[in-house]
């Protein structure tokens, strides 16, 4: 189970809060309806819920700005307005409570004041709540910690056992309106973990992304030229063709005469790939952090050399935007396999479908690849920073 929604899985809704003023960050504008990286900033979130299979994804705004809202979040299918309340705890006790009548049997709750979302933090929620009734995503504490009184140094703070908050975060629906209408505590609560352990829940750690940072202060909002240049990587490979072996290509098995060899699976696009990835974040090439000559990687499903990739992105500050991977052979025929193959890579990255694409070509049976002696693989990975 790797926390994805299902058709046939619990229901699971959202929340996304977006009724605040936006104070510290300032501006005539509530920053959620501000523009950012082409569009509102509250429809990136919104869209990443909905594109991860997230219904119905309840959307809290101020009072008077209605109609902006709507045009914000236009043409986004499954998503409804509320009016919020006047603290953060109160819109989310009134989103949760419009989607009492829908009966989710899950629900994450979101700030809109954090844009990118990234699936695979989803996903590791709502797989957490397979064994517990509540999880939020949190990162560690790098930097040290202190106590300031009066604008000196106090005392040292230690940072064993803290953890940076994040949303989204995730419940059982049932509980979680439950705890927001039991809250007996004398201020507002920092975010719903807090109300959850006020009303008993356990709540579960997952593992944030610092690509979720929120925007509070103006300087949040504002990029350099440097933080949004995509970078590209690019990655090639070949493998032999020969009996005995299996064939498998960007993840997929494919029935085939003969099968590529190599020290792992050798799936060729997947290794093509990888090195692509690697490229865009100048982090070497497969053979620095998969050595050949390391017998753990013996017969290793690729799978594996890709996610680790991916992690390595996302620790590089950056998320993937675009792959594009082209195999050359003469056989076997990939376009019959080819959507498989895109499923499989954004499965295993954590992307969307549509930012991945496979294609294949022939070399019109010239060279090694023309004479069936080995399948070909070069991959383009573009990144940008988060
Ligand atoms: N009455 C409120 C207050 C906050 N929020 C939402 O809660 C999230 C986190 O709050 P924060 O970043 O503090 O946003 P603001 O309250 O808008 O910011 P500020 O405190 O600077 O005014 C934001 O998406 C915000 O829109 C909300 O829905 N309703
Ligand atoms: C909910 C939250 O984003 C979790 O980190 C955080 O508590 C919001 O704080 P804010 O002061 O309302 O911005």
């Amino acid at each position: 189970m790797d926390g994805s929604p299902s058709p046939t899985g619990p229901k699971v809704a959202a929340v996304v809060v977006a009724a605040g003023k936006g104070l510290r960050t300032g501006g005539a504008v509530p920053k959620q309806f501000v523009m950012w990286r082409g569009k509102p900033l509250v429809r990136h979130s919104v869209e990443a819920l909905v594109a991860a299979g997230i219904a119905p994804v309840v959307v809290a705004i101020p009072e008077g700005w209605d109609e902006v809202a709507a045009d914000c979040l236009a043409g986004i299918a499954g998503v409804r307005r509320i009016r919020g309340g006047d603290t953060r705890q109160d819109s989310v006790r009134l989103a949760l409570e419009s989607l009492e009548v829908d009966a989710p049997a899950r629900v994450l709750i979101h700030d809109a004041a954090r844009p990118v979302l990234p699936r695979v933090v989803i996903h590791a929620l709502l797989a957490a709540l397979e064994t517990s009734s509540a999880a939020i995503p949190v990162l560690p504490v790098v930097d040290s910690l202190v106590r300031g009184e009066a604008g000196a140094m106090a005392a040292a703070v230690s940072r064993d056992g803290l953890f940076r908050v994040q949303t989204p975060q995730a419940f059982d629906f049932a509980a979680i309106l439950a705890a927001h209408r039991g809250w007996q505590g004398a201020t507002d609560a920092g975010d719903d973990a807090q109300v959850a352990v006020a009303a008993g829940l356990v709540v579960a750690l997952t593992v944030g992304d610092e690509a979720l940072r929120k925007v509070t202060f103006a300087a949040d909002l504002e990029e350099t030229e440097m933080s949004v240049l995509p970078r590209t990587g690019m990655g090639f490979d070949v493998h032999r063709l020969v009996e005995g072996e299996e064939l498998w290509l960007c993840g997929v098995h494919i029935p085939h005469g003969k099968g590529l060899s190599g020290h792992s699976d050798a799936d060729v696009a997947i290794h093509a790939l990888v090195d692509a990835l690697l490229g865009a974040i100048a982090a070497g090439d497969i053979g620095d952090h998969f050595p050949p000559s390391d017998p753990q990687w013996k017969g290793a499903s690729s799978d594996r050399f890709l996610a680790h990739a991916g992690h390595l992105v996302a620790e590089a500050g950056c998320r993937i935007a675009h792959i594009d991977v082209t195999i050359i052979c003469e056989a076997p025929k990939i376009g019959p396999h080819k959507l498989e193959m895109r499923q499989a890579l954004a499965r295993i990255l954590g992307i969307d479908l549509g930012a991945v694409s496979v294609k294949a070509t022939t070399t019109e049976r010239l060279g090694l690849t023309g004479r069936g002696e080995g399948i070909a693989a070069q991959a383009v990975a573009t990144v940008v920073a988060v």
